[in-house]
């Protein structure tokens, strides 16, 4: 569903001018559509309607506490994957029994704040965590639900960077790990085996690997029967993709038909945890073009928005969309658009066909609700991004964009270097 789209020529958010925003708040500027984000939630969940099902959403993707709420309010449960999300989805709402937590590095504060939220699993990534976990719950008079996460070796053909559960990644026990791990699991005192659980990767465009998946999940689920232990979540992680130039990832509905009939026979409610398909293409980054400069290799648009706002195109080459805020029927040049961060790698666009524009023009980069300012920095003691969430003509400032005299206060700067 697009929420961003022209009227007369303006690019809007809803019924709000973009343009009128950045105006507003300064740039770089993350807007998001309240529409989109319970449209994309709702139809995920709905998609999944006729199994027993907890859509917990993936706070990595966007951790904005008025997004969370949002979710919160539509009866999601959440994945985190550290205390600080944990804390977040608590603050926004969320209830406990509906929190899985996953990573392969959770540090004791990290377990018994969890455990001290009883939340409904843990996603366990190592013998050694299993442990570790077992431990503080006998410590501290409490019983911790798990699953292990295990890692079922399918290739999701994705980007390197973002594929999780192949034998080269660190993440999960191997499935001829697991049921040595699951019968010891079962006989620590504080812990209650509940679910098995994987996550093999992100920005998945097909639906195979995720059946693949499933297909040894479901094989292991009965092996894990037979010795007694009783599965009751399954959960199959999150990693559905989302168009970001002309890729056609399965709708959920799809997915939803691929799996639901692997799941016959099986009495388990199945957990999912979605995150870029549900926030994805509900925001977007505006900045202002600062300068442009023409050298004899290439042609710059220079951009107050850089890797430190968003990262994905540095990190793995990631295509976002990239419009003027004002339609144009100007000629287009080919042009790299890059920020202001002393990087080469720091660029949100290379060799990009981009109608002509001048310094203080607005251009909007699309897709970016996902992974754009929970990966946003410091670096270069750059400001971060202010956030605002639209919700029909109101648009709604929900993070002010730091100051450098912020900065400076965080910093603690001392009097000689003022
Ligand atoms: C364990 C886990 N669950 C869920 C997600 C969310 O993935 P996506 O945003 O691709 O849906 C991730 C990130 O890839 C993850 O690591
Ligand atoms: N940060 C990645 C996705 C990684 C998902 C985390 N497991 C991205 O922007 O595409």
């Amino acid at each position: 569903m697009h929420h961003f789209q022209y009227r007369d020529g303006r690019l809007y958010c809803e019924d709000v001018p973009v343009e009128h925003i950045a105006q507003e708040v300064g740039t770089p500027c993350y807007i998001y559509s309240h529409a989109t984000l319970r449209h994309h939630f709702t139809v995920f969940d709905q998609a999944f309607a006729q199994l027993p099902h907890l859509t917990c959403y993936s706070v990595k993707a966007n951790s904005n506490l008025s997004i969370l709420r949002l979710f919160a309010s539509l009866g999601a449960g959440v994945d985190i994957v550290s205390g600080g999300e944990l804390f977040r989805a608590r603050q926004a709402g969320i209830a406990s029994e509906r929190i899985v937590y996953s990573g392969v590095g959770k540090t004791q504060e990290e377990i018994d704040y969890a455990l001290s939220e009883d939340i409904l699993m843990f996603n366990i990534e190592s013998s050694q965590e299993l442990d570790a976990i077992s431990q503080r719950a006998a410590a501290l008079g409490r019983r911790a639900r798990i699953a292990l996460r295990v890692n079922p070796d399918v290739d999701p053909k994705t980007h390197p960077y973002i594929t999780t559960g192949m034998e080269k990644n660190k993440f999960g026990v191997t499935m001829d790990e697991a049921v040595e791990s699951y019968s010891r699991a079962a006989r620590l005192p504080s812990v209650d085996v509940v679910g098995v659980d994987c996550h093999i990767g992100s920005q998945l465009t097909d639906v195979q690997p995720f059946v693949d998946a499933l297909k040894r999940l479901r094989t292991l689920v009965a092996r894990l029967a037979e010795i007694g232990i009783h599965i009751r979540f399954l959960d199959l992680g999150g990693g559905l993709g989302i168009t970001y130039d002309r890729e056609t990832p399965p709708h959920p509905t799809e997915y939803a038909q691929a799996i639901v009939h692997e799941l016959e026979g099986l009495h388990c409610t199945v957990i999912f945890e979605p995150g870029r398909v549900i926030v994805g293409n509900a925001g977007i980054l505006l900045t202002k073009v600062l300068y442009t400069k023409k050298t004899p290799k290439k042609h710059f648009v220079i951009v107050d928005a850089g890797m430190n706002d968003l990262i994905r195109p540095s990190l793995y080459g990631s295509y976002h969309h990239i419009q003027s805020v004002v339609s144009t029927d100007r000629p287009t040049d080919t042009v790299d658009v890059v920020g202001p961060i002393c990087e080469s790698g720091d660029f949100l666009a290379r060799e990009r066909a981009l109608p002509q524009v001048e310094p203080g023009e607005y251009l909007a980069v699309m897709s970016a609700g996902a992974y754009g300012f929970t990966m946003a920095s410091n670096y270069n003691s750059r400001p971060k991004a202010a956030e605002v969430l639209v919700r029909g003509d109101a648009a709604h400032v929900i993070r002010v964009r730091e100051t450098w005299e912020d900065l400076v206060r965080a910093e603690r700067i001392p009097e000689f270097l003022r």
